[in-house]
């Protein structure tokens, strides 16, 4: 799915009201009233309190509509107009008419006055800035957005948290709310997805307003939403008279003493996820354990016991995986050096391998082009240098990945794929991810998928998927908190099984035999 700047939202909204000949207004009430259905089918006449803060731009109209809709079903409402400007757009002044039409008296708050009680139980609805954010919320809009956020109270957001910048502007963490849930319309928003600014979303879900679908579909967007819709067309199907040739020789090189593990756990990801034949690489102190645990995988050892001080495959690989559990010896620097040097085909670089490359930086001439690189945060940074914020980040990540022609996969809750430009955001994955090892079977999943043949950037988009997938049906059956890497290993056939499960209700549906 696609994801549109604030500027190009407005752009989607404009076609839209153009081509279908509508006011705007008329848009803002088809938007107001997905949101009353939404609750109204929640909340089924349920008699609670409803509190809604709307601003005074489109937000706080969407607010207005939802009020009246509210009103008219009977809910107990409270409406507050955050009287932040007096910049009130015009149809937010319609509906607050149309509101007080229908009796219903909003509150107007502005610096002076008192901060309204919100209690635990009242519903809050947070209309009081959309994707119009250009700065921080003045003080006195902040302390109200803290006291909301202190109540505890349910607070559902209209479009966007309030207080959350769309695209890159000055915002202030504590001035935003921390929605309960958002209702956001028609696409999803960046900064959902993203560290700094994803923890005020704690569930989002999108309201279909019917915004232009040509006009989406013919948009060119800098990010793109992945789920299972946007990685079905990348699975290539094995073949009836395939032999383990055609799925390629992968080699996975790394490990040092004490961190063989790291190899096993990639080399045996690389199998799972299919590749036809998987070689490690390791120093020889890996040897015995490495062919004991995973006996599928063949193992080749340089001359020093303890770490790789020279690379040297006897063979054609169709791809390389390097660096997991390498260590940075001076022979091992050197060695990684020489095999760049040597190497022409794209490979997935990961852990050690940037380590290496970040004080080395004259050996990223010698990267491959198209090959993969798969940093968490700290490692990015030791790559592209200090960010100020995450857009800058991705920024530079983006200048990064183009000045060298490479795919850069940074690892998070949200791993997003860089590549000519475009950022791919992962949805699948969990916090039970977040244990030693998932990184390396990462590597060896990327691995495994271009040994196939799949392209370098839809082996990572595609690899990151299945593995947050895979990841997401372990801790299904144990919990968070006990997901080993090697369990997302076991899951690697699952999460390919559930890319083609059928959705229950469509199963409800077929005929019988
Ligand atoms: N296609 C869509 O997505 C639709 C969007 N609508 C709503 O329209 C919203 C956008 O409305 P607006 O463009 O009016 O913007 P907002 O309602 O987000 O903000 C209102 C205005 O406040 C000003 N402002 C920004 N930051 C400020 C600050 N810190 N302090 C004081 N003033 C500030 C801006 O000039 C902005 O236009 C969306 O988020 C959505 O809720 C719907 O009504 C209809 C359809
Ligand atoms: N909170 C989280 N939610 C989803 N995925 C996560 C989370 N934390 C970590 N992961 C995933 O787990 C992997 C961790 O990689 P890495 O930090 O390199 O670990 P290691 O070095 O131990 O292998 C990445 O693929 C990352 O996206
Ligand atoms: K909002």
């Amino acid at each position: 799915m696609k994801i549109f700047s604030a500027h190009q939202i407005y752009q989607a909204d404009k076609s839209t009201i153009q081509k279908e000949q509508i006011k705007s207004e008329e848009l803002m009430e088809r938007a107001a009233t997905q949101l009353f259905e939404w609750m109204h089918s929640r909340l089924r006449g349920t008699q609670v309190n409803v509190k809604l803060f709307c601003g005074i731009g489109n937000n706080g109209g969407d607010g207005m509509v939802l009020a009246r809709k509210l009103h008219k079903h009977d809910y107990s409402i409270k409406v507050y107009v955050v009287n932040y400007s007096e910049k009130r757009s015009e149809d937010f002044l319609l509906n607050l008419e149309r509101l007080k039409d229908s009796k219903v008296w909003p509150d107007f708050i502005n610096e002076e006055s008192d901060l309204p009680e919100i209690s635990p139980n009242d519903i809050i609805v947070d209309a009081i800035f959309g994707i119009g954010l250009n700065r921080a919320p003045d003080d006195w809009v902040g302390n109200l957005i803290e006291h909301i956020n202190d109540s505890r109270a349910f607070t559902l957001s209209v479009d966007v948290p309030s207080g959350l910048p769309v695209d890159s502007c000055h915002w202030k963490p504590s001035y935003v709310i921390r929605a309960s849930y958002v209702l956001s319309f028609q696409l999803p928003k960046l900064v959902f997805f993203l560290p700094e600014t994803g923890v005020y979303v704690n569930q989002w879900e999108i309201l279909d307003i019917g915004l232009d679908q040509e006009f989406i579909a013919k948009t060119e967007t800098d990010y793109e939403l992945i789920g299972r819709p946007e990685v079905l067309p990348l699975y290539r199907p094995r073949l009836k008279f395939s032999h383990k040739g055609t799925y390629g020789h992968a080699v996975i090189i790394g490990g040092s003493y004490g961190k063989i593990g790291a190899v096993q756990l990639a080399s045996n990801a690389c199998l799972s996820v299919g590749s036809g034949l998987v070689t490690a690489f390791v120093p020889k102190c890996g040897y015995d354990s490495l062919q004991t645990a995973v006996p599928e995988v063949m193992v080749l050892t340089g001359s020093r016991e303890r770490s790789i001080s020279e690379i040297a495959i006897p063979f054609k690989a169709s791809v390389v995986g390097i660096g997991m559990g390498m260590g940075m010896e001076d022979d091992t620097v050197s060695a990684f050096g020489s095999f760049l040097k040597e190497c022409t085909k794209p490979m997935v670089i990961d852990a050690d391998g940037l380590n290496i490359l970040s004080q080395n930086p004259q050996m990223l001439n010698d990267v491959p082009e198209l090959s993969v690189l798969t940093p968490h945060p700290k490692e990015l940074e030791r790559l592209i240098g200090y960010w100020t914020s995450d857009f800058e980040k991705l920024e530079k990540a983006k200048a990064f990945a183009a000045k060298h022609n490479l795919v850069v996969v940074i690892k998070g809750a949200h791993t997003i794929t860089i590549y000519n430009g475009k950022g791919y955001v992962n949805t699948t994955g969990n916090p039970g991810m977040a244990t030693a090892g998932s990184g390396d079977v990462l590597t060896g999943m990327i691995t495994g998928l271009m040994a196939q043949g799949y392209s370098s950037v839809k082996s990572a988009i595609f690899g990151v998927y299945l593995h947050g997938l895979a990841g997401d049906l372990g801790v299904s059956s144990i919990g968070y908190e006990a997901l080993k890497a090697s369990l997302i290993i076991e899951n690697i056939g699952n999460a390919y099984s559930e890319l083609f499960r059928q959705p229950e209700i469509e199963q409800k549906e077929k005929p019988n035999g």
